[in-house]
C-alpha cells in the first residue's frame, strides 16, 4: 500500500517535523509512505472573497497535479465525515482488498481546500468540528494512519 500525504505549505516547526518523522518511520513497517508539500500562496488577513478563491484555486491546481488518476483521494475537511480509528482501519483494509494501492490524503492550506479538490476526492474525512492548524493536522493524521495499521494487524496499541 502506498500512502501519500499531500499538504500545502512547508513544515516549519521543529517539534512537528520530529513527531511526523517518528510516525513515518513507524509506518514504514506496514506501508510505503511519502509526503508531498505544495507551495502555498500568500494569504494576508485582508484578502477579499474573490482573492481567497484565487488563492485556493491556485493551490488546488498544484495539489491536483500531484494526484494520479488511479489514486483513492481522502480530503481532510472539517465538514467531512467523522470516523473512529477502528473505522478508518477497516476502510483502509477494504481499499486494500479492492486492489486500491494508492491512498492520497490531502490537507489544505490556511484557507482550506478548493472545491475542485473536494470534487476530485473520493471521501472527505473530518477529525472534529474544530479547526486545526494544517501543520499540526499532518502530525495528527500520520499518527492516526499508523494507529489504523496497528489495529488492522491486531497489534497492541495503547488506548
Ligand atoms: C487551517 S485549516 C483551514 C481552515 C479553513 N477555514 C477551512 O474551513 O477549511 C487547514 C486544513 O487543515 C485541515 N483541517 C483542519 N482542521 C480539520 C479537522 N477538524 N478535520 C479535518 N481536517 C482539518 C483541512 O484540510 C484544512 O483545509
Amino acid at each position: 500500500m502506498n500512502i501519500v500525504i499531500v499538504s500545502v505549505g512547508k513544515l516549519k516547526e521543529k517539534y512537528l517535523k520530529q513527531g511526523i518523522a517518528e510516525y513515518v518511520k513507524r509506518l514504514g513497517a506496514y506501508a510505503r509512505i511519502s509526503e508531498v508539500e505544495i507551495a502555498d500562496e500568500k494569504a494576508p488577513e485582508t484578502l477579499s472573497e474573490a482573492d481567497m478563491e484565487i488563492v485556493k484555486k491556485k493551490e488546488g491546481e498544484r495539489i491536483l497535479a500531484k494526484i494520479p488518476a488511479d489514486a483513492h483521494v481522502i480530503a481532510l475537511a472539517i465538514e467531512g465525515k467523522m470516523k473512529t480509528s477502528e473505522q478508518l482501519a477497516e476502510d483502509i483494509e477494504k481499499l486494500m482488498t479492492y486492489g486500491k494501492s494508492k491512498i492520497y490524503f490531502v490537507i489544505g492550506g490556511s484557507l482550506g481546500l478548493h472545491d475542485d479538490v473536494l470534487r476530485r476526492s473520493n471521501e472527505k474525512l473530518s477529525f472534529s468540528p474544530m479547526t486545526f492548524p494544517h501543520q499540526l493536522m499532518r502530525l495528527i493524521l500520520v499518527e492516526q494512519v499508523y494507529r489504523a495499521f496497528r489495529i488492522m494487524k491486531g497489534e497492541p496499541y495503547h488506548k
